[in-house]
């Protein structure tokens, strides 16, 4: 019996098994949470109904997080399955290639900052708008940040003002939902290989230097991340909320590596 036993849990922006959100899926699953699955395209649906079925689950949606319209289908088809639910992972974040690289101030456009913003922030309190009312008491909600919203890191550009919108975004969420018993907090974590990260120029330089840095010296897996977003879903972490929590082997506390 796993520590989610009972829990009803959407995970989101599920592209491939390198997401972060299928790492956090797998975590939860061996916890024995209920899950259901949310996806972006239908270029994606094949391949997340496959994973859905490794892990048993039954219940994959799309949802298009850009649309108002979508996120609310997504919770009126949740909400014919489940009735109610215990909260949601928010894996989504997206940005032009060619905002993750170079100058920031000469290639940012306004409309390249709004709807990064929509889609990487905005989506996250939207999609507790539209699902409040079915949220169990003691629901978490969950999602993902870098520490490129605190400090500058090259080429994350117009993406670190989206997560530091986000993570300012936790803090007034969960001062919102508390009242409701419901917490919301974010993951911080290292750099990790996936799509997403693949279309950040010079990822690699960004990865080798934040394990050099890291107080263990190791990479930081999806395993890692899933297990503290499966901690962060259950009753067993009910006293924290508004927080960012990182998981990126202490990083985030260094000036200098040991070995500098
Ligand atoms: N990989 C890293 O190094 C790293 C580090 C820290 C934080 N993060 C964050 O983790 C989260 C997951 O990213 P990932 O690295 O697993 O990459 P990923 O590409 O696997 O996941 C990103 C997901 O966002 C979804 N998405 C984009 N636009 C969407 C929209 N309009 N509607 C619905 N879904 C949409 C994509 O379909 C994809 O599934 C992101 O918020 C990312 O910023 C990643």
């Amino acid at each position: 019996m796993g520590f989610l036993e009972e829990k009803k849990i959407l995970v989101t922006g599920i592209s491939n098994k390198y997401s972060i959100a299928f790492g956090i899926a797998k975590a939860l699953h061996k916890q024995n949470a209920t899950l259901a699955f949310s996806y972006h395209t239908d270029r994606l649906k094949n391949k997340v109904y496959e994973l859905a079925k490794e892990l048993g689950v039954k219940i994959v949606i799309p949802c298009d997080v850009s649309d108002d319209n979508s996120i609310k289908r997504l919770f009126f088809n949740i909400s014919k399955k489940w009735i109610t639910f215990d909260g949601f992972i928010h894996s989504i974040a997206f940005a032009p290639k060619n905002q993750l690289s170079g100058d920031y101030v000469s290639s940012i456009t306004r409309l390249d900052f709004s709807n990064v913003l929509d889609v990487s922030s905005y989506s996250f309190v939207g999609m507790a708008k539209a699902c409040r009312s079915i949220l169990k008491k003691g629901s978490s909600l969950l999602t993902l940040s870098y520490i490129g919203s605190k400090k500058v890191v090259p080429n994350y550009n117009v993406m670190g003002i989206a997560k530091a919108s986000l993570e300012s975004n936790v803090r007034y969420m969960a001062s919102c939902m508390g009242l409701n018993g419901i917490r919301v907090n974010a993951i911080s974590s290292s750099p990790i290989k996936t799509l997403s990260s693949y279309h950040i120029k010079n990822f690699k330089k960004i990865l080798n230097h934040t394990t050099s840095r890291s107080l263990n010296n190791n990479l930081t897996t999806v395993e890692d991340v899933g297990n503290t977003a499966a901690f962060l879903c259950s009753d067993l972490s009910k006293g924290i909320t508004g927080q960012i929590i990182y998981v990126d082997g202490g990083f985030n506390i260094t000036a200098m590596s040991n070995s500098e």
